[in-house]
């Protein structure tokens, strides 16, 4: 039998899953199979940790800040005594008056702090989400230095995101109830690190994403030109990689003024839908300055009004084959549109103060422009990101997979169309409704809460998204794939398996990201982060990093599936969804 390094009842430190930072706990037992010891903290939590998790106190130097206490229990309790001793701490009331009288001094003095003594903690601003900053645990440890009166100011920050960064271990019940007592306090913190955060700390080039300004050139000139390639890859007879590259249409032939005129006017009715007064009015997570936007959940009403129009103009045998003969020339003005569109939200947002900004905006035009600088452009209570995110390219999307079946049926002189493309387009059709129905989720997207709107997006919702995602419906119009009946059958476990995961988990982020202290997500086990945010630990969130990830991913192979494996063309949305999807948990990860 292996021998066991620590004895039942030894107290010693234990590392919280996942981050660097150890524990007083005690040993309750040992399993000798799993090699697992089951440790207790001091608030009662009870977890199991592996040897290499466990250290002895005796390989602790005792910590120099007034803070000796390890559990994260007794952290909480320590929060208020060294929050209180801190001349940055002061009661809320007085606070207020501050931060709206003496701020500006305020930012100056930390600002000189920041440039002279604190260069080792890089700060970003932030947007949607509360404060949040990239130095690890440690950095805030080690700042235990005596203070002047402007760092003490600046402690205020510090102390806090050192706050943040223990990891909270309590039962998700007994979390909101001590979170309620303290929320009221913490509102007041974070708001004001929230103001100060964002005023003192440019973004450094490095932070840059995407590549920074090089990364970003090329993909708003790279992505367009690959789109337009893969297309004409697509209508080859033979859309064999080794035919590349395709044969390329004169430029002056891509450019049609009506075609220009249906985009516009497809925006223009998705627009109208969207003002339409139905449909319920819910809150966005809060911004920077704490308030939160108003959002009207309409876009299933858009999805029904547009079907029925679509119905009509099919009864009264309007020629929606035009759209498949002319389907680069759609592309190209959905292109033009996009940077149209670009243009002008990056000259509006030169006008906005700055609490208005994104968060990954950079200050260099050519990033920003690409990131998009304003988080959330509206005219009036119109939501330029919100309204594009889901409405015309996402609808576009299901009308295009409608056209090429059409074009199937048409082209290959079908009575009724191939079940590949019936199950292609009833996937996708379930992943655009689902989208829809469940619209508030959207609120919580990285897209919402951190991007924004500038040409990322802008060229993501209205081009990428209905030209790229119908791609296996385009690609079944010319190449057809006959699917059996048990073949279709396992492509629908597995797009249900996808969809269930994908629906399950985001459905449970959105409830917890809503509402923290929701009964129905009692029974979960969240992790305090140095963003000041809690993240789930249990229940979807438990089984990997990101559930609705995967189950996208799924859903991918799934909707890819009924083209066959004669070409490797139609797999090019997994393949780009999943470097779509590392990069974005990458992102995520780093806020
Ligand atoms: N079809 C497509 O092309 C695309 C689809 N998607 C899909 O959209 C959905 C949303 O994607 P996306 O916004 O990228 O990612 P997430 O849904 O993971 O949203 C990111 C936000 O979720 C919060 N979060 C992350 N982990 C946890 C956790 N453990 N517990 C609680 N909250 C957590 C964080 O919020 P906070 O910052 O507030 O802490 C984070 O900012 C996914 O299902 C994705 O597959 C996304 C991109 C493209
Ligand atoms: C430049 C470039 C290629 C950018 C691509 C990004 C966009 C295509 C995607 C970024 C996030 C998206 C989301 C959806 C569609 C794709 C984009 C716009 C989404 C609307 C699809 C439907 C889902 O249910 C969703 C609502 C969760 C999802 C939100 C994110």
């Amino acid at each position: 039998m292996p021998s066991r390094k620590f004895a039942d009842g030894e107290v010693v430190r234990g590392r919280w899953p996942g981050s660097s930072l150890y524990y007083e706990v005690e040993i309750l037992s040992h399993d000798s199979t799993s090699q697992l010891y089951t440790v207790k903290y001091k608030d009662g939590t009870e977890l199991e940790l592996k040897e290499n998790d466990i250290k002895p106190l005796t390989s602790f130097r005792q910590r120099k800040s007034g803070s000796t206490s390890s559990s994260p229990s007794r952290r909480r309790g320590n929060r208020s005594r060294s929050r209180s001793r801190s001349p940055g701490r002061r009661p809320p009331k007085d606070a207020r008056r501050s931060a709206s009288a003496s701020h500006q001094a305020d930012i100056k003095e930390a600002r000189r702090e920041v440039e002279v003594k604190l260069t080792p903690l890089v700060l970003k601003p932030f947007g949607n989400s509360i404060s949040r900053y990239n130095g690890e645990p440690e950095h805030i440890e080690r700042n235990d230095v005596p203070h002047k009166n402007t760092q003490e100011k600046f402690n205020l920050l510090q102390e806090s995101s050192y706050i943040s960064t223990q990891y909270s271990l309590r039962p998700r019940r007994e979390e909101i109830r001590l979170k309620e007592m303290d929320s009221k306090e913490e509102k007041f913190v974070t708001k004001e690190l929230a103001v100060r955060t964002f005023e003192v700390t440019p973004i450094r080039a490095k932070d840059l994403e995407f590549g920074g300004v090089p990364g970003v050139l090329l993909i708003m000139f790279g992505l367009p030109v690959f789109l337009f390639l893969l297309l004409l890859m697509c209508k080859q007879k033979d859309p064999s990689l080794l035919n590349f590259p395709p044969p390329l249409p004169a430029l002056y032939e891509l450019w049609e003024t009506r075609v220009f005129g249906v985009c516009l006017l497809w925006f223009l009715i998705q627009a109208l839908f969207y003002l339409l007064p139905i449909g319920k009015v819910v809150e966005g997570t809060p911004l920077i300055d704490g308030r939160r936007l108003k959002y009207r959940l309409n876009g299933f009403y858009a999805f029904i009004l547009t079907s029925a129009i679509i119905g009509t103009c099919l009864f009264q045998g309007v020629e929606f084959h035009y759209v498949y003969r002319h389907f680069l020339q759609f592309t190209l003005a959905a292109t033009v549109f996009c940077v149209v569109l670009s243009v002008y939200l990056y000259m509006r947002s030169l006008k906005v103060p700055r609490k208005d900004l994104s968060p990954a905006s950079s200050g260099n035009a050519v990033y920003d422009f690409f990131i998009g600088r304003e988080l959330n452009p509206r005219i009036g209570t119109f939501d330029l990101k919100y309204f594009c995110e889901l409405r015309p390219g996402l609808i576009g999307w299901v009308v295009i997979n409608l056209v090429m079946l059409l074009a199937e049926m048409k082209i290959q002189s079908r009575a009724v169309p191939s079940l590949a493309m019936i199950l292609v387009n009833s996937f996708q059709l379930l992943y655009v409704v689902d989208a829809l129905w469940n619209e508030e989720a959207v609120l919580t997207t990285m897209d919402i809460i951190h991007d924004g709107f500038g040409f990322m997006l802008a060229f993501g919702d209205l081009v990428w998204v209905p030209f790229i995602y119908s791609f296996q419906a385009f690609y079944l119009v010319s190449h057809p794939n006959e699917v059996s009946w048990p073949m279709a059958s396992l492509m629908i476990v597995l797009k249900l398996c996808g969809y269930v995961i994908f629906r399950g988990a985001n459905s449970q982020k959105n409830a917890f990201r809503k509402n923290p202290s929701d009964p129905k997500l009692a029974h979960l086990k969240t992790i305090h982060t140095s963003t000041g945010k809690n993240l789930l630990v249990s229940g979807w969130w438990g089984f990997v990093r990101h559930p609705n990830y995967l189950g996208d991913l799924i859903m991918a192979l799934a909707w890819s599936l009924p083209c066959g494996f004669n070409h490797i063309l139609p797999y090019f949305y997994v393949v780009y969804f999943t470097m779509l999807l590392v990069h974005r948990e990458a992102r995520d990860e780093y806020q």
